[in-house]
């Protein structure tokens, strides 16, 4: 899924100045960006717009699949956020469940996919655990194996590894950038995160600068 923006601008109702001004922005089916910039650069909002979360005021943003048809991208993207919001009361398998239910895959195939999810994020222990036992960085890994478990082709994802050492990021990024080819656009403020992708971009005063290296 190619996802295309142009000329997007964005204020947040009562403020006076945008947030984002113009930005522009071509990612080719299958590729991995990353998103970085300062606190309160305006990468969450850039998200959000991406995902539907936010309405568009000015400017456009298309998502096409290979065979040039048309989608708005909140019906193709499936999420993972910075504050995972897990069924407290479902056991971890169960919640990793409702991302296979997304695109309506019976109990047994969900539960089936869950499982795999949960051991490419290394949780499969906790597959019965009710969620509300869970670490911060343990029901990250399992927001994250949830939005896996749908087969949808984007994945946007809010500093999904911002609760992580660095080697159970390694492991989680190996996960989410591994055989699937989906489209993902990842947040982060971490910069290792940010050199496994294809493509770096850092937002400056509103618009998207090519960040060749992810520094600074
Ligand atoms: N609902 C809102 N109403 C008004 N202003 C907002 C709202 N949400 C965010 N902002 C402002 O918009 C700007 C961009 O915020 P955003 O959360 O997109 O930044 P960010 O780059 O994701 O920051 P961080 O790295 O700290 O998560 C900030 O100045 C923030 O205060």
């Amino acid at each position: 899924m190619r996802l295309s923006v142009r000329g997007l601008t964005y204020r947040y109702p009562g403020s006076d100045t945008d947030v984002l001004s113009g930005v522009e922005l071509e990612i080719p089916s299958g590729t991995t960006v990353a998103i970085v910039g300062p606190s309160g650069s305006g990468k969450t909002t850039l998200l959000a717009l991406l995902g539907g979360l936010l309405p568009v005021q000015d400017g456009r943003i298309v998502a096409r699949s290979s065979d040039g048809s048309v989608h708005r991208v909140s019906e193709v993207a499936t999420w993972a956020l910075q504050t995972v919001s897990l069924l407290p009361d479902r056991t971890t398998l169960e919640n990793v469940c409702l991302g296979a239910f997304l695109d309506g895959a019976t109990r047994a195939q969900a539960r089936e996919v869950a499982m795999e999810r949960l051991r490419d994020m290394g949780v499969e222990g906790l597959a019965a655990t009710p969620a509300r036992f869970l670490s911060g960085g343990e029901a990250q890994r399992v927001g994250l194996a949830r939005a896996l478990a749908s087969r949808r082709p984007v994945l946007l994802a809010d500093e999904p590894t911002g609760q992580l050492d660095a080697r159970t990021t390694d492991g989680v990024l190996d996960a989410m950038m591994g055989a699937s080819r989906r489209t993902v656009v990842l947040v982060t403020h971490d910069l290792a995160a940010a050199r496994r992708c294809d493509m770096r971009f850092r937002l400056r005063s509103g618009s998207l600068v090519a960040a060749e290296d992810a520094s600074a």
